[in-house]
């Protein structure tokens, strides 16, 4: 877009010179840190419409550089858990290397292979460029990744066409499949702050929601992940995550105990 300097993980100490917002006080991603959240009984189960798509819906798999992005119809939308209603814009992922995890939220200074990001926009904007820029714009789903026995079939639906977008700026149709089968079958349990986007220009605009429950895919599917994808430079697309930022006076709050 408009004045995109080139950011890149490598320069991420940087980023604030540029994007002024990513030397804000609220910046994500964060350690959860389990012993100062907030139990708030209030928060209730996340609940998600219209997810479950055809296969002959056909969505835009790209590699943009930065990370894989599925492109989601705004038909699917966030009816609980949060105040306003919030529509899908788009999923992409953070992971590590060969060498190590690459999740970008921590929890007790735990860092996890990998995490999913399912981007919404508040349905009182008319888009989510407009939504961005207002703190109640946007509502980020994240979920952790970890390497478990089985193969999961729902992140199979993405990861079976990697090898097809390797180099940046290439894009790929796939068919529809149910995009909550990405996300943890159990919605209660949660936490919960104000945070930002993690990349350029970091807006302060986010509400995030970071799932208990992680998601397991098998030692194989993690690797297609981390070793699929090229940058930019035609390097490895790798550990394609910001460091954890200061909490400053932002609590965290916790759907349980
Ligand atoms: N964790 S996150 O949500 O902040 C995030 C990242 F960390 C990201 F690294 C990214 S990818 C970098 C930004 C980007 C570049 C190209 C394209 C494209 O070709 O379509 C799209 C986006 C990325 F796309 C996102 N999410 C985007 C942030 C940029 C635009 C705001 C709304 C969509 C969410
Ligand atoms: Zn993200």
């Amino acid at each position: 877009g408009p004045g995109h300097s080139h950011w890149s993980y490598e320069d991420r100490e940087h980023w604030g010179v540029g994007y002024p917002d990513c030397a804000g006080t609220m910046q994500s991603p964060i350690n959860i840190d389990t012993a100062k959240t907030i139990f708030s009984p209030q928060l209730r189960p996340i609940q998600l419409s219209g997810y479950s798509l055809p296969a002959s819906e056909k969505l835009k798999l790209r590699n943009n550089g930065h990370t894989v992005l599925l492109e989601l119809p705004e038909t699917l939308a966030i009816t609980g858990g949060y105040a306003q209603q919030y529509r899908a814009v788009q999923l992409h992922l953070h992971w590590g290397s060969p060498s190590g995890p690459g999740s970008e939220h921590t929890v007790n200074g735990h860092r996890f292979a990998a995490e999913i990001h399912v981007v919404h926009y508040n349905t009182k904007y008319d888009s989510v460029t407009e939504a961005m820029v207002y703190p109640d714009g946007l509502a980020v789903l994240g979920a952790f990744l970890e390497v478990g026995p089985r193969e999961n079939p729902y992140y199979q639906e993405i990861l079976q066409h990697l090898h097809k977008i390797q180099t940046e700026g290439k894009e790929v149709l796939v068919p529809g499949f149910n995009i909550a089968g990405l996300l943890p079958a159990n919605m209660k349990f949660y936490f919960h702050y104000n945070g930002s986007l993690t990349t350029p220009p970091c807006y302060q605009t986010v509400k995030w929601t970071v799932f208990n429950q992680t998601m397991q895919l098998s030692h194989s599917q993690m690797s297609t992940l981390v070793m699929n994808l090229r940058n930019d430079d035609g390097k490895p697309l790798q550990n394609n995550y910001r460091l954890v930022q200061d909490l400053h006076r932002r609590q965290v709050l916790a759907s349980f105990q």
